[in-house]
């Protein structure tokens, strides 16, 4: 069923509440690190303030479950980002309700831009982790809906999650008649993904990392059936050593996700490509004494890249592969001496012809871009999750919950 789209509605003197994936690496001098999911949703920005709307904004950063965690993760220099893409002003609004925030929109002219802090300091309320934006409490979908005359979705990278600032505003918007379209990132994603894994072709190559491990194995499960090979790199690799029975030593690894490890090495047999060697060091700093293994992680010593023999054996798979899904770092690329197995795999993508190769997630993606190879690349997906959920064939709920036309 076709979705509403922004273009859909009339948004002329319309408070225009807007879900955006503004979820970015923010450096330590407190910028923004890495545009690519703010530049993605530009043109549905642009396109409500040409169209005389007042786009009040949305965004979630990092994860917070204590007072101590909303430090750092205030949506400050998004704000301040924006205003220079934008070119105009950004009005910021530090809090999530309340007077203030109801000021500020009514205060907002034709085409001004608001955005509202970090949705998911409502998880954390007077030092209780509550959970109402990621537990999506109908309420704050409620208050948050009340704010505004339409809704307009185009977080495509936070569409697989249930919480109160897509869902939520989605469902208490329908409830009292208003509308709720999807943007036009939205709209590319969809079309892009759908379009590769509809009929792919094949050899069809997963390859997946980082550090989203419990997040992200379940995935695994259901992609095995649509793949050729799944390629297991990064922090992922190591849960799965360990349901090898290989030594791990210190490096990451969801304990109890070891069970579900082996089950996915059983069912997958040889589908499934892990890393031959790994970079380890002895804390997880770049100038850490770190040497190149083969098999077991040495006791006291953490992977934090593959090796080189694990790049000639990714490489050896993906050479003949028409389609690539990537998502996850092979390693910790931002420190340096840990970057090679990304850098290696990145650039090994830019060099595949006549293959459709998608890279998804902010972290992924922002290693791309670093490397200067995005432009070689079929699609860069601003979902991580998102895009291996949807590849998996499940319903996105941030996606269902957009009006359907
Ligand atoms: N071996 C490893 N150990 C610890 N962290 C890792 C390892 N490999 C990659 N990472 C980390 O994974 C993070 C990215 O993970 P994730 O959020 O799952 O990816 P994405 O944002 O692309 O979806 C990066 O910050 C990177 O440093
Ligand atoms: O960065 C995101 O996901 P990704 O790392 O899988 O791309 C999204 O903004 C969702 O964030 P979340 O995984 O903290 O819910």
């Amino acid at each position: 069923m076709a979705k509403t789209i922004v273009s859909d509605l009339d948004l002329n003197d319309k408070k225009v509440l807007m879900r955006l994936d503004f979820n970015v690496p923010i450096t330590a001098d407190g910028k923004v690190g890495d545009d690519n999911r703010m530049v993605a949703a530009l043109p549905t920005i642009k396109y409500v303030i040409e169209h005389h709307g007042k786009a009040i904004i949305f965004a979630h950063l990092g994860r917070i479950k204590t007072e101590e965690d909303k430090k750092g993760k205030s949506l400050k220099p998004v704000a301040a980002h924006l205003s220079k893409l934008l070119n105009q002003p950004v009005t910021f609004v530090p809090v999530t309700e309340g007077k203030q925030l109801e000021d500020a929109i009514n205060n907002l002219k034709d085409g001004d831009v608001l955005l509202v802090q970090n949705t998911r300091y409502e998880d954390v309320v007077d030092g209780k982790n509550v959970k109402r934006e990621s537990g999506n409490d109908p309420k704050l979908g409620q208050y948050w809906a009340s704010l505004g005359d339409c809704f307009v979705n185009d977080a495509f990278g936070t569409a697989h999650r249930n919480h109160a600032s897509n869902v939520g505003i989605s469902k208490a918007m329908e409830a009292a008649g208003k509308p709720v379209a999807g943007g036009f990132l939205m709209e590319k994603e969809i079309k892009y993904l759908g379009d590769a894994v509809k009929n792919p072709r094949r050899p069809f190559v997963a390859i997946l990392g980082g550090a989203k491990v419990s997040d992200k194995i379940g995935v695994i499960d259901n992609l095995l059936s649509k793949v050729d090979k799944i390629i297991i790199g990064g922090g992922m690799a190591y849960t799965f050593y360990a349901a090898k029975g290989i030594k791990i030593g210190k490096s990451l690894v969801e304990k109890d996700k070891i069970d579900v490890a082996k089950k996915i090495l059983d069912k997958g047999g040889d589908k499934i490509v892990l890393p031959t060697d790994s970079v380890v060091a002895d804390k997880f700093a770049n100038d850490a004494d770190h040497k190149t293994v083969k098999g077991d992680i040495p006791d006291g010593m953490m992977a934090l890249d593959i090796g080189p023999d694990s790049i000639k054996t990714f490489e050896n798979v993906l050479k003949s592969a028409k389609t690539v899904v990537w998502n996850g770092p092979m390693g910790v690329f931002e420190m340096p001496n840990y970057a090679k197995g990304t850098l290696a795999v990145g650039k090994f993508l830019g060099t595949l012809k006549d293959a459709t190769t998608i890279v998804g997630g902010g972290d992924s993606t922002s290693a791309v871009k670093q490397l200067g190879v995005a432009d070689k690349l079929t699609h860069i997906s601003t979902g991580g999750g998102a895009s291996l959920q949807y590849l998996e064939g499940k319903t996105l709920p941030g996606i269902a919950a957009i009006s359907d036309k």
